[in-house]
């Protein structure tokens, strides 16, 4: 039985994992808020709402590391890279869900994950997972001809934009089509912006009420379209799969895995 902690404890993401973590048979060993948090000292397990674990939401990082196996983070980068850091010094796996990670920070975490397993992965879901795969498929299977646009759907909460999914998607249309997503991402279109160009891929970003997350790829073409979609409807698939992450990666060689990795679809 592996030793899960869970970092972000009284979040959104973090409450569910920690249920998930007991429904899958996990001892969950710790659970992290941030110092100053008015929820640390009580019952992780109660905050959760699945019952006392006799597990105190704790502010010490070290401590709770110590006493894991598997250090689970849904957080936010900065905090992401600061665990990883300590996660590699007590030599521990970690699995990461925060998105947000600018190109510079995820080159860091690569290189910190040198010295232990490591996931990240911006969806923890089958299905998103599934989707990238489909996506390279229909992206080199159509080429140039169609143009590319993603659209992303969030709750009002979210803080970073666009979604770790959606960058995700952009960058596996884009390497298919042998893009550069940093170079052919278009953000923003305003005022007399011009055509759109052949290479570029739309990235819109909604945010609204309590939608858990929402994403389409629409390829569209002269007098046809295709749109893959996907629609969270609840958050227990991405704390499922991040459980079914941290038990993969225990034991596994250091570096850095994706849920395609843990889920054996590369
Ligand atoms: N990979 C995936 O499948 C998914 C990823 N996410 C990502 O997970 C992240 C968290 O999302 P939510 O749970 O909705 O956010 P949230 O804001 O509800 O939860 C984040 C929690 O982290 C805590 N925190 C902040 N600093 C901390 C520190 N230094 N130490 C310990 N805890 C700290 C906050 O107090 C908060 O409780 C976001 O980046 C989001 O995009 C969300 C859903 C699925
Ligand atoms: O913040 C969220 O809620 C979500 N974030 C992830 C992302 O940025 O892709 C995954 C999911 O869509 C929910």
């Amino acid at each position: 039985m592996i030793k899960v902690a869970v970092c972000g404890a009284a979040g959104r993401m973090g409450q569910r994992i920690i249920v998930a973590a007991k429904e899958a048979g996990c001892t969950v060993s710790g659970a992290l808020e941030r110092p100053g948090h008015e929820l640390v000292g009580q019952d992780a397990g109660l905050i959760a709402g699945c019952g006392a674990l006799g597990v105190a939401i704790s502010d010490d990082l070290n401590a709770v590391v110590e006493g894991c196996d598997v250090l689970i983070d849904f957080t936010t980068p900065k905090v992401s890279l600061k665990n990883l850091e300590v996660c590699a010094l007590k030599k521990k796996a970690i699995v990461i869900g925060s998105t947000g990670f600018t190109p510079e920070e995820r080159a860091l975490a690569a290189e910190l994950a040198k010295e232990i397993p490591a996931v990240l992965a911006p969806n923890m879901s089958v299905g998103v997972n599934v989707c990238f795969k489909i996506l390279k498929d229909v992206a080199k299977t159509l080429g140039d001809d169609f143009d590319v646009e993603i659209v992303e759907l969030h709750h009002n909460k979210k803080k970073d934009a666009p979604s770790g999914t959606a960058v995700r998607m952009g960058e596996v249309v884009a390497e298919a089509l042998g893009r550069d997503y940093n170079k052919v991402a278009n953000f923003h279109r305003e005022g007399i912006c011009g055509e759109r160009t052949r290479e570029e891929i739309g990235m819109q970003t909604v945010r609204g009420g309590d939608i858990v997350g929402e994403h389409t790829v629409y390829f569209i073409g002269m007098g046809e379209r295709i749109e893959i979609s996907h629609r969270a409807m609840t958050r227990d698939m991405f704390s499922r799969g991040s459980v079914r992450a941290a038990q993969w990666v225990v034991g596994k060689q250091p570096g850095i895995y994706d849920m395609q990795d843990v889920l054996g679809l590369k």
